[in-house]
């Protein structure tokens, strides 16, 4: 099957010191991956880099078939790529609001936006907080609140950065469930973690940063 995203030759330095050294990073269309390495072995870097909110200093891009960069980043990997921040920031307005937000912005008709929304919440299972400010939200609240404001663009390429980090029980587990959902329903994920439980789900592929290289692990069939 085709690369949704495939990039060779990605470098990234902070002041001489050289980060990342990717030969080849292929992210296929609704794959589940998990992107895993020590601390600052530049997991969120390479995610913020995909996301375009970080340059990079070489690489080469094909972005479903077509030649792209990175930087300046395209249009079109910006409205198919979607970034979710481990502390995600919402407006002081409603739950549902902060998840049509995306899509007032794209200029999409308030009817429709009200649907999706609607459906959104009903995926994410924050029907009750619907009304409610995000700052009063715990954070697995608020990891669910973004997880639906990011699916309501609908992204070929979701990247969370460290989903379940600092949630634990039922909010953890919540949070977990919603994975495969995204993946059946067509799209790509990736997550950077330290998760064993979202490392071990069914399917999914595992990407490791050492010394700067990215490691391409067996996909786990039955989970482990
Ligand atoms: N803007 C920046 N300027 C200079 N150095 C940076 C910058 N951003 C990140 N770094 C450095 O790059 C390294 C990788 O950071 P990064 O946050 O990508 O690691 P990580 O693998 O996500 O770590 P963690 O698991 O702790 O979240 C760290 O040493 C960090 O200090």
């Amino acid at each position: 099957m085709d690369a949704l995203l495939s990039i060779r030759h990605l470098q990234k330095s902070f002041h001489q010191r050289r980060l990342l050294d990717i030969e080849n990073l292929s992210i296929a269309p609704a794959q589940a991956y998990v992107l895993t390495g020590t601390n600052g072995s530049g997991k969120s870097t390479l995610m913020r880099i995909l996301a375009g909110l970080e340059s990079v200093d070489a690489a080469e891009v094909q972005f479903q078939g077509k030649s792209a960069s990175l930087s300046p980043y395209p249009r079109a990997m910006r409205d198919a790529i979607v970034y979710v921040h481990q502390h995600p920031v919402m407006f002081s307005t409603s739950v549902a609001e902060n998840i049509g937000y995306g899509l007032l912005v794209r200029g999409v008709a308030k009817n429709i936006i009200a649907e999706k929304v609607e459906e959104a919440i009903e995926w994410a299972g924050i029907a009750h907080l619907r009304k409610n400010v995000p700052s009063f939200l715990s954070g697995g609240e608020k990891q669910r609140v973004a997880l639906a404001r990011a699916r309501v663009l609908a992204p070929k390429l979701l990247l969370l950065d460290e989903p379940t980090a600092n949630l634990d029980g039922a909010a953890r587990e919540q949070v977990i469930a919603l994975i495969p959902t995204l993946v059946s329903e067509g799209n790509s994920v990736i997550m950077a973690c330290h998760d064993r439980d979202l490392i071990a789900l069914p399917g999914v592929q595992r990407l490791k940063i050492r010394d700067g290289k990215l490691e391409v692990r067996k996909i786990n069939t039955h989970g482990e």
